[in-house]
């Protein structure tokens, strides 16, 4: 199946957010906030490897050596339009975290990816990077978007979506094995427009209430 690098959200609060978000009635309004809320509880998973080290606090009743976190510095790149619903639920457990963007749109025929906008912070090569966006299909936008960073000197990169196609993770799987996915759910397959199934529908839109 799929490498040690898959990291599939089996938790009942991401199962049960998913599935309202995946019913077409759900509102505007509610798709935003179950997404930035899902995004959210996968950044708990994604950061748990998070290195510690610990300081002197005095509590109520001592002084103790307790952990806290070392430290390392962060970007978020959300791949536009979709990715931005998630950046407030990433920057809400990592406060500090830089925000860079990527923007890229499929196109609807060839589904090949083309990228028209990339601002990353300046010091972007020394960030830990976490790219996110809602759907990974056939996985040429998050191919695409790993390899911009990697071009921009960034070797830790991890990424984050909501619903996967197993067609997307098998292709990242080979050209990017280092890169660790974090996977809300993964579902059956693509259909023959490049639409995950049962998927969601066009994330972008259902965000931005664009259709
Ligand atoms: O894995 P892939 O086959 O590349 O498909 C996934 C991409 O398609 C969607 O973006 P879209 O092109 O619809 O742009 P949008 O976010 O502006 O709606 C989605 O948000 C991903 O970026
Ligand atoms: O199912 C899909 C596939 C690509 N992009 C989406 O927004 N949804
Ligand atoms: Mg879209």
């Amino acid at each position: 199946m799929f490498s040690e690098k898959v990291h599939v959200m089996n938790h009942p609060l991401v199962a049960h957010k998913l599935t309202i978000l995946r019913d077409k009635n759900t509102s505007v309004k509610d798709f935003r906030e179950l997404v930035s809320e899902i995004g959210m509880l996968i950044t708990y998973e994604a950061t748990r490897d998070l290195p510690l080290t610990t300081k002197v606090v005095e509590t109520p009743l001592c002084k103790a050596e307790l952990p806290t976190l070392a430290g390392k510095k962060f970007a978020v790149v959300p791949i536009l339009r979709a990715g931005l619903g998630l950046v407030d639920g990433v920057l809400r457990m990592v406060p500090s975290a830089r925000v860079g963007h990527i923007g890229m749109f499929r196109d609807e025929e060839t589904l090949e990816p083309h990228v028209y906008f990339c601002k990353m912070p300046k010091d972007v090569a020394d960030r830990d990077i976490i790219i996110v966006d809602p759907m990974l299909a056939t996985g040429g936008s998050a191919d695409a978007a790993i390899t911009e960073m990697k071009k921009r000197g960034c070797h830790n990169i991890k990424l984050m979506v909501l619903v996967a196609a197993p067609e997307g993770i098998e292709h990242l799987q080979k050209v990017h094995p280092d890169v660790d996915i974090y996977v809300g759910a993964v579902d059956d397959h693509l259909n023959e427009h490049g639409y995950i199934v049962p998927g969601l529908g066009d994330a972008g839109d259902r965000i931005f209430g664009t259709k």
